[in-house]
């Protein structure tokens, strides 16, 4: 593979009576956006803690930008260490300092670093520069907290579940600040356990459940594998239009006042068409009809027998 930034094989880290990560491995392209997507426990921010040097794996092997540097008490990690930059699970700034002086405050801690009102600014917080933190919305903490981890100008950027929290608006701003550094070339680790930021951001996801791979790939290519295939969805059908539709339907299941119907490749418009005809007959009325495409959600699903809100 190509200028791999990232290198993780057979890592294996054990808490006493708790085995957070069994055996994974993987590789990160430079320039990709990567998301190791799994529910509350699947190993996420531990796998990520050790890319950070925060943590120490019981085994296995790891790299960030540098496969000569594996971990090894010896080892010093300065040097990669100025070249990453990380926003931490749960990231909260001081809430008595304003924007511009969290961020300040943390630039510091580098030997090199950008300029602190730039980074305000790209990160669209110009009009909150003087701001305290705790008056901050969740949307603007969470753009100081990537400011923050992006003024040492890193060429590897790890974001542990960024959207956590935020409302759907606050999500999409910072959806787009993350595609914002995949345009400026950096590469991004980032975990969540929400399916559709995966499928928004992640060029390859990673796909985790009780510290184990379930399986990696682009989310195309998983939904095209795993999915199961398309669904035709009726909703709030009547009692007479649910008889008719499964009669004309083979293999049509009901729930409630819906009908759905697992359909076969290519099988769509004949099914839908067939839906309509029935249906438009003699008043056999129902809310909506539509074909529902697979989501990562039905990969989880089908592969772990778990919905991923649930595991
Ligand atoms: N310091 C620790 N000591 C003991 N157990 C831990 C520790 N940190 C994590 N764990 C356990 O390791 C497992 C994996 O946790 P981890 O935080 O990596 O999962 P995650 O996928 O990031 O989940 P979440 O989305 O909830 O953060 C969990 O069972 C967790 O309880």
């Amino acid at each position: 593979m190509d200028d791999v930034v990232i290198g993780v094989s057979g890592l294996v880290k054990n808490y006493p009576n708790n085995p957070a990560v069994c055996n994974v491995s993987f590789k990160v392209r430079r320039g990709e956006i990567f998301a190791l997507l799994g529910p509350n426990g699947a190993g996420k921010t531990t796998i990520i803690k050790i890319l950070e040097f925060v943590e120490r794996p019981t085994s296995g092997f790891a790299y960030v930008l540098d496969s000569e540097q594996l971990y090894a008490l010896t080892k010093d990690y300065t040097g990669i260490k100025e070249k990453i930059g990380a926003l931490p699970q749960g990231f909260k700034g001081f809430d008595l300092l304003t924007v511009y002086e969290n961020i300040d405050y943390f630039a510091q801690m580098y030997r090199k670093y950008g300029n602190v009102d730039r980074i305000i600014d790209e990160m669209g917080l110009r009009d909150k520069r003087n701001a305290l933190f705790k008056h901050l919305s969740g949307g603007q903490k969470q753009r100081v907290g990537i400011a923050i981890a992006l003024i040492n100008d890193p060429e590897v950027v790890f974001l542990d579940e960024p959207t956590t929290g935020l409302d759907p608006k606050a999500r999409r701003d910072v959806w787009d600040m993350i595609k914002g550094l995949k345009a400026r070339g950096k590469t991004v680790l980032l975990t969540t356990h929400y399916m559709d930021e995966a499928h928004q951001l992640a060029d390859r996801i990673c796909v985790l459940n009780r510290g184990s791979i379930v399986t990696h790939g682009t989310p195309e290519d998983l939904i095209n594998k795993y999915g199961g295939g398309n669904t035709l969805v009726v909703r709030g059908c009547s009692t007479g239009a649910i008889e008719r539709l499964r009669e004309a339907l083979p293999g049509s299941l009901v729930s409630g006042n819906d009908v759905t119907v697992r359909l076969a490749y290519g099988d769509g418009m004949a099914a839908m068409a067939k839906a309509i005809s029935v249906l438009g007959g003699d008043g056999h009325l129902c809310q909506e009809l539509y074909v529902k495409k697979p989501t990562l959600e039905d990969v989880f699903l089908n592969l772990t027998g778990e919905r991923l809100d649930d595991a």
